[in-house]
């Protein structure tokens, strides 16, 4: 899989990154040009005014890279993944996927959420092939055999029979990952899908994801909401800080850790680009919450 050096990277904002090259709107394959999403007033919630959720946010995810949302609660994140989702839309500015308008639910792109979303009554196999069901591309042989090889990549061989309960989270987190891939989607959306596993299954699925997304025959766009700079860090070709109240774009940091990262997740932490960057984009983040 090719991944985007930083010089490739298309219109990157902010004060920290050094690229001042002007962003054409709709050339990558996320792209978000000066992007302002205010959500209506409500009633229900006594205020009069709306909520400025986003503003001027321009993001620019090139085809093949791994771009990392972090940033306090409330910045927007998941509004700015649920635009490209196609389930909100900006209140001004350009965004497209692939050059078009999102719609929904977008063609090519996997969303996963941090609930694994598994449906209880049907089987794990009948999870992870529910995306191909009303795909006429996909006959059931050919969907039972892409779920036995999706299962057997995220290490849960011999559990296709087996109901959600009967499984652990971390199992069922995987099967949602399973799940998530089996159209082969090119771009994954994805909110805090690792954010409540404990702290060593967590790193193992990271490593698998890694491994997945390293070894996919076609390359995956991914943007990848998450609380943990550290995930954050070890997962993403860059990393962009957001800061809330109104949510945008603080820091965009290209990641200059070594690939494959699969083979070694667990050591980058220890090296010291990560701790660098680490410390850098901690302290960007706590300005943030100071503010
Ligand atoms: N449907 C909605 N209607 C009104 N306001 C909303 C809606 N969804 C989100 N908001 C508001 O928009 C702002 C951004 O919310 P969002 O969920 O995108 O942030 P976030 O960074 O993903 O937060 P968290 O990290 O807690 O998940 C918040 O102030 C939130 O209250």
């Amino acid at each position: 899989m090719n991944y985007t050096t930083p010089d490739e990277a298309v219109g990157v904002p902010g004060p920290t990154t050094g690229h001042h090259r002007a962003p054409e709107p709709g050339a990558a394959t996320l792209s978000a040009i000066d992007v302002t999403l205010t959500y209506p007033s409500s009633g229900s919630t006594g205020r009069s005014e709306g909520v400025e959720a986003l503003r001027n946010v321009t993001l620019e995810v090139p085809q093949g890279q791994f771009v990392a949302l972090v940033g306090a609660s409330g910045c927007g994140k998941t509004s700015l993944l649920n635009m490209f989702a196609g389930l909100v839309k900006q209140t001004s500015g350009s965004l497209t996927v692939n050059g078009e308008v999102p719609k929904c639910p977008p063609p090519s792109v996997g969303y996963m959420f941090a609930r694994d979303g598994l449906l209880p009554w049907r089987r794990i196999e009948r999870n992870v092939t529910l995306g191909l069901e009303t795909d006429k591309n996909w006959s059931r042989t050919r969907a039972q055999e892409r779920a036995d090889q999706l299962l057997d990549m995220v290490g849960l061989n011999g559990f296709g029979k087996a109901f959600p309960r009967q499984l652990s989270h971390g199992m069922r987190q995987r099967a949602a990952i399973a799940r998530t891939l089996a159209p082969d989607p090119s771009i994954l959306l994805m909110d805090e899908p690792f954010a409540a596993l404990d702290a060593q299954t967590k790193l193992r699925i990271q490593a698998e994801f890694s491994r997945i997304l390293e070894t996919s025959e076609t390359p995956k766009t991914v943007l990848f909401v998450t609380h943990d700079l550290q995930e954050a860090l070890l997962l993403a070709d860059r990393v962009v800080v957001m800061l809330p109240r109104p949510g945008r774009i603080a820091t965009d940091q290209f990641v200059d850790l070594r690939r494959p990262r699969s083979e070694h997740l667990a050591d980058l932490m220890f090296e010291p680009t990560f701790r660098e960057l680490h410390e850098e984009l901690f302290h960007k983040l706590q300005e943030g919450e100071t503010k």
